[in-house]
């Protein structure tokens, strides 16, 4: 369903990458692991389409993403290494906003029930800049609760989580992938999830 071959990555002078290839099915986990500056979060942005392959092609059902668009991104749900909250508004506001502005309805109740989900129950209409590192983290991992595009593209999820969060995020990507998606992660963390396939690439030597 997600295949890349022969992926070439150059950023700036430097060659991050050659010859980079995977083939993901429904229901399986890529694990991207790599040193810092092995080019992690570079393959990312390829596979969402925001930095092109220097060489190599990635396609989406059997179709190349470059050509597909719209229509790609429509099945992509892509959370990158920042959280992308604004720390005046409140996580439910955060929530609501980032749905509105991705011309999602978001119900209140549903977004209240995924910031209880992710624990963050009493913390709802506090400003997000009076939360810890990883309550923050909480509120941009909150969508994913509700999240029902077919792939998921996350950038060091368990970054600044607990060991419950990291059990209540792998439960997520486990339910995500017994439903039939997708996932491509990065981590320095071994993933282990309660149900799908993990296939493991790293990049670098
Ligand atoms: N626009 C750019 N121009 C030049 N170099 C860049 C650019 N973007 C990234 N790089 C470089 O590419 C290398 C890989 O960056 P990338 O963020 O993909 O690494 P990573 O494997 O995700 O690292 P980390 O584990 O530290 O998050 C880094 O050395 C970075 O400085």
């Amino acid at each position: 369903m997600l295949e890349a071959s022969n992926l070439e990555c150059v950023r700036g002078e430097r060659r991050l990458f050659a010859g980079v290839g995977f083939r993901l099915e429904a229901g399986e986990l890529l694990s991207l692991g790599g040193a810092n500056g092995a080019g992690k979060t570079s393959l990312l942005r390829m596979i969402c389409g925001l930095t092109p392959p220097a060489t190599g092609e990635i396609r989406w059902r059997d179709q190349p993403t470059n050509q597909l668009g719209a229509e790609f991104r429509a099945e992509l749900c892509y959370l990158g290494h920042h959280n992308a909250i604004k720390e005046e508004l409140t996580p439910l506001e955060n929530l609501l906003t980032t749905a509105h502005l991705a011309g999602e309805s978001l119900a209140e109740e549903t977004a209240l029930d995924a910031l209880a989900t992710v624990g963050l129950a009493g913390r709802e209409d506090l400003p997000c800049r009076y939360l810890s590192q990883g309550q923050k983290r909480r509120v941009a991992l909150a969508r994913l609760v509700h999240e029902r595009r077919a792939l998921w593209v996350l950038d060091e999820p368990y970054v600044a989580l607990d060991v419950a969060a990291v059990a209540m995020v792998a439960g997520l990507i486990g339910a995500h992938l017994q439903r039939g998606g997708l996932a491509v992660l990065t981590t320095h963390q071994a993933v282990a999830l309660t149900a799908g396939t993990v296939r493991e690439l790293r990049l670098g030597h």
